[in-house]
């Protein structure tokens, strides 16, 4: 039995990166402007630190001006909103993005809330989440989770057209499952978002030509869920006991059946920073009339 081929999210990460590094230099070449990221972290969570580093780095390797907010674990959610507003007020400030989860005491939803839609850069912000369930606004103009964005980038790459196939999501949050499952019907997928109370899921996840597992259970989707030749993008980062990282795919039996297939780490990660990045372009143009 072949094996899938391996969808490469480093390789096409890094791609994404140079050409938004290109586009940059173009603009500053004429205008002398470059878009503005500016990354908030509240408390000190070990994952979310590694994040925001990489994300400010590679800010700064494609030409932005970037900059980390680093607050304290016991930030009140009246000083997180003051910080906001301070940066919805600063005209230089293209993007921003609140570096999830939060800790407990924060109001997630009002912080997403207290963002200015225009800068939202993760795409959270409900009048972005509207605006993509509309389905009415081109993604090219539109900014959307950088996950799911990712996610869609990754198919297309091996899936040019994706039209009237079969799409199983299994997950259904708002940073990841019910996102891409809006844009696999923007696609003209036929979808399905499965969950914890989804019966028979092996069963639905048989019939898709397309797998997108955002579940954060290690190795929860088995290679007999797979139909053959389908392809499965693997969203679940999960670390082991052995300081490995797990996806939410079972890889070395899916990757028998599946027609490809991205691993992790290696595969939706890279391309979530590097969506970060795209959206801060599109944001900066958007704003500055590009
Ligand atoms: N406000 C947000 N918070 C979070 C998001 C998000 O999109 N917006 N996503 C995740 C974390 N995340 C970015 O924030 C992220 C996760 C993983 C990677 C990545 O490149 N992973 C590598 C492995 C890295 C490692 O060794 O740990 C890979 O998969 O190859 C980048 C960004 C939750 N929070």
């Amino acid at each position: 039995m072949p094996q899938a081929t391996l969808i490469d999210g480093k390789a096409i990460a890094a791609a994404l990166r140079a050409q938004i590094a290109t586009e940059i230099a173009g603009i500053k070449a004429v205008s002398g402007l470059v878009p503005g990221l500016h990354v908030v972290l509240v408390g000190d969570d070990p994952a979310s630190r590694v994040y925001v580093a990489s994300k400010e780095k590679l800010a700064v390797e494609v030409g932005m001006n970037s900059v980390a907010h680093r607050l304290p674990a016991d930030t009140s959610q009246e000083t997180l909103l003051a910080t906001l507003a301070g940066l919805n007020a600063d005209d230089a400030v293209d993007g921003i993005l609140v570096q999830l989860p939060l800790p407990r005491h924060l109001d997630t939803a009002a912080v997403i809330d207290a963002i200015d839609p225009a800068k939202d850069v993760d795409g959270l912000h409900p009048l972005n989440a509207g605006r993509l369930a509309g389905g009415k606004v081109d993604p090219e103009h539109l900014l959307v989770p950088c996950t799911p964005l990712g996610s869609m980038l990754l198919l297309r790459s091996v899936l040019p057209s994706l039209s009237g196939l079969e799409a199983v999501v299994i997950g259904r949050s708002e940073l990841v499952g019910r996102p891409v499952a809006q844009l696999l019907l923007q696609a003209d997928c036929t979808v399905t978002i499965a969950h914890s109370r989804t019966k028979d899921l092996p069963d639905v996840v048989r019939r898709a030509d397309i797998v997108v597992a955002a579940v954060g259970r290690p190795h929860f989707v088995k290679g007999d869920w797979i139909k053959p030749g389908a392809t499965v993008i693997d969203v679940g980062i999960n670390r082991m006991p052995d300081g490995k990282l797990a996806g939410d795919v079972d890889f070395a039996e899916a990757v028998e059946a599946a027609g490809a297939i991205t691993p992790v780490p290696g595969g939706v990660g890279p391309m979530t920073i590097a969506c970060l990045l795209r959206n801060t372009l599109t944001a900066f143009k958007a704003r500055r009339g590009g």
